[in-house]
């Protein structure tokens, strides 16, 4: 391997440090991000660090990823850094593998670790955040980690095999950290001679070896949701045999390590990140509070939480748990003037990227907005590899980011508590990967919510209602409904651009609520753009870029759908971009107002959802006025309002509606203006499904069902005087 800018041949420049000890002592007690980023700066683009009388070659920044993905991995390999990691685990570890081989149990895990399957599971992730604080009531204090490790841990036990392991928390946790420290170097590998290690190993062993059992042996009506398990079990070699049940454990094992050494530690990050910027924290409680608002929240609500969302990309930007990926240099190579000789151990690091002031402007500032629309800052080319680079990304991200959205918000939602001490500044060690240090701690002052009232299981309602509504459409493969699964709800202020010509095209996007304005480059007019309505198929379906500007005039509710997913669409089922919007618009409605009238056939619901759109109101806005015309009927999805009648003796409040209920129908019925004001409480905001007149009048004309309902609310309305 060479690289053409290479004239001479130097060894890689070295950071100072002491003697024999090197980076060690910094490495393990400062930020060690902050330490990479800042050889970058001073070094370039190839260093050497001194990590526990260890020489590694650091291959940093943006051009060290093009030659990762370039060389694709030629002349190096990984057996001698990960190899005694695979003896430990005892069986097939992707990490070790080229990444041509093992494609199959690859894509299986794809699947094993994804969002949609951790999203059956929500109710039951809620509950691992419910048991882990109800060991801290209210008054106690505690280590961020300690929980966040618990909880991550009997979450993934959960998504694993439907079932607690809590009683091997201990175990697998102490088996986890000490084999993850044996493949950074950080604990010799003789230390698996010793009694404490062999005692925690053969533990793990029996707790892996009767999960399968009791897999094995489960009854073919057992009802659960596909699990990890399923579909570990359903990856075969690349000669298309089953695994072998060693590589089951191994697999299963390999999760634990993800959940116990990464995703514990980027909770206790978000968490700390948002403790430390009150008002972020303030947006995301509020944000939260809403989705929670109508009981548990699905996936949809946990994508559609755009502020924790961001905050979460922003502080994996901030705090990157993995440093780079290792690899044993077999073929010396030039890169950037040096070379790199066999028998290093060489680390593609992406974490400079994070902090370069060439990305992200002020980079060492909590700035959640940078992460979404519309500046986006860490969608631009290589300026962000939190989980991985190239083939070796991450398959685990969706499940990572199910469970952390779960794990904050539900914290969030039921508890209010503070840092203790507070102000004090955030210590990193690497406890192998750089982790908040156990003094990073909380003390828990009251409970915010009444949380049992949160247990209705909306997910399995919003799954029903999609199972219905696509039983017979064109988008009922299962492969089309999990494309359809992957869009992201979001909102955008007034004022914010959602495209920008010129930009790289990688989304589609159905507007749900609010105006967007289509411009030319010089800005001038092209359309306006009205709920329903689609756009960034352009780019998608021709050139790659984007040929329009799309401002938002409006906040607006936007759905995203991804490049991969619009395209594989597209191309396999020949359908056109209006026609996935109208799926995808309907599917997002439908979800909504099943949520709130789960009562509702599939047929009304699906008609309802048609004809409607959804409007959002903020605290204290008037939804109708006494006295106007009645144009709209609204069937309230979230939050409530209060319904008002002014008369000679002043303003009275004679109701207050909750989700499910609807109003705004007598004045259409009875062609009359409207007979009371229904305003916003100051709890608000609230979502509205809002239904033009004419769609009512025809529907219940049409619909004799729906014609009783509505009669027989005007009614009891009328008996109890609230019109
Ligand atoms: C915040 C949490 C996580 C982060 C930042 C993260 C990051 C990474 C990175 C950077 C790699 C590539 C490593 C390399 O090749 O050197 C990787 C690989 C992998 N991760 Fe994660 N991970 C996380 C959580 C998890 C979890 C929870 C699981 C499983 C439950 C998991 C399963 C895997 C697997 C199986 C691979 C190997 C993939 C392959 O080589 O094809 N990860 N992860």
């Amino acid at each position: 391997m060479t690289d053409s800018k290479s004239t001479e041949s130097t060894p890689p420049p070295s950071l100072p440090g002491l003697p024999l000890l090197g980076n060690t002592i910094e490495l393990l007690t400062k930020d060690a991000n902050r330490f990479f980023s800042e050889a970058y700066e001073k070094l370039g683009p190839v260093f050497q660090v001194n990590y526990l009388f260890r020489n590694y070659t650091i291959m940093a920044g943006p051009e060290s990823l093009n030659h990762l993905l370039e060389f694709r991995e030629q002349g190096m390999s990984r057996e001698a850094f990960f190899g005694p990691v695979d003896k430990q685990i005892g069986g097939v570890v992707l990490l070790t593998q080229p990444v041509g081989a093992y494609q199959n149990l690859r894509n299986q895990a794809r699947l094993a670790f994804s969002r949609q399957l951790a999203a059956e599971f929500i109710p039951d992730l809620v509950g691992c955040v419910d048991e882990g604080l109800d060991r801290h009531p209210p008054g106690s204090t505690v280590s961020v980690m300690d929980l966040c490790t618990r909880v991550s841990f009997d979450q993934y036990s959960r998504l694993l095999c439907g079932e607690s392991l809590d009683a091997y928390f201990d175990t697998a946790n102490r088996y986890a950290v000490w084999v993850m420290n044996i493949g950074v170097k950080k604990v010799p590998e003789f230390s698996v001679h010793l009694p404490a290690y062999k005692k925690l190993r053969r533990d793990v062993m029996k707790m892996a070896d009767e999960v399968l059992t009791r897999y094995e042996n489960r009854p073919a009506d057992h009802g659960m949701p596909y699990t990890i398990l399923d579909a570990l079990v359903s990856a075969t070699d690349d000669d298309g045999n089953p695994l072998p049940r060693k590589d089951l454990v191994a697999t299963l094992q390999y999760g634990i390590i993800g959940t116990v050494v990464y995703m514990n530690r980027t909770v206790a990050f978000l968490l700390h990140d948002l403790l430390s910027n009150p008002e972020h924290y303030e947006r995301v409680r509020e944000e939260v509070d809403g989705a929670y608002a109508n009981g548990l929240p699905d996936s949809l609500d946990l994508r559609g939480m755009s502020t924790l969302n961001a905050a979460l990309k922003e502080s994996m930007r901030l705090h990157p748990v993995s440093l780079g990926m290792p690899f044993m240099v077999d073929e010396p190579f030039e890169f950037n003037g040096h070379t790199v000789p066999k028998g290093q151990f060489c680390v593609y690091s992406g974490v400079p990227n994070h902090f370069s002031a060439d990305f992200y402007p002020q980079p060492h500032r909590f700035d959640p907005d940078r992460c979404r629309a519309p500046r986006n800052e860490h969608k631009q080319r290589r300026a962000y590899a939190p989980y991985g680079y190239g083939k070796r990304v991450c398959p685990a991200g969706g499940l990572v980011e199910t469970c952390t959205l779960v794990s904050i918000s539900r914290i969030i939602h039921r508890r209010t508590f503070e840092r203790v001490p507070a102000n004090d500044p955030l210590r990193t060690v690497l406890a192998p990967l750089p982790a908040p240090d156990r003094k990073f701690r909380i003390r828990f002052i009251d409970e915010r919510s009444e949380h049992a009232a949160g247990k209705t299981d909306h997910t399995q309602l919003a799954v029903n209602a999609l199972d219905e509504l696509f039983e017979s459409g064109r988008l009922a493969k299962p492969a089309m409904r999990e494309r359809l699964d992957n869009v992201t709800p979001r909102r955008h202020e007034s004022g914010d651009y959602i495209l920008r010509k010129g930009e790289q095209a990688e989304t589609f996007h159905v507007l749900i609520e609010g105006t967007v304005e289509v411009t030319s480059g010089s800005n001038e007019h092209l359309a306006s753009l009205e709920p329903g309505n689609y756009f960034g198929e352009i780019g998608l379906l021709g050139e790659g870029r984007r040929t329009a500007n799309c401002l938002s005039t409006t906040p607006t509710l936007v759905l995203e759908m991804t490049r991969d997913d619009f395209l594989a669409i597209v191309l396999k089922d020949d359908l056109v971009p209006g026609e996935i919007a109208a799926a995808l618009r309907q599917r997002y409605l439908t979800t909504r107002v099943h949520k709130a009238l789960p009562a509702l056939t599939s047929e009304r619901l699906r008609t309802l959802a048609g004809t409607g759109s959804l409007k959002r109101f903020e605290a204290d806005d008037t939804i109708i006025r006494q006295g106007d015309d009645a144009d709209w009927f609204y069937i309230l999805l979230t939050g409530t309002v209060a319904v008002l009648i002014e008369d000679a003796n002043g303003t009275q409040q004679v109701a207050t509606l909750q989700p499910g209920d609807h109003f705004g129908e007598i004045g259409i019925l009875e062609a009359r203006a409207r007979t009371a004001t229904v305003r916003v409480t100051a709890d608000g905001p609230v979502e509205t499904l809002a239904i033009p007149r004419d769609a009512l009048l025809e529907l219940v004309e049409q619909d004799p069902q729906a014609r009783r309902d509505i009669a027989s609310i005007i009614l009891d309305r009328i008996r109890s005087g609230t019109p």
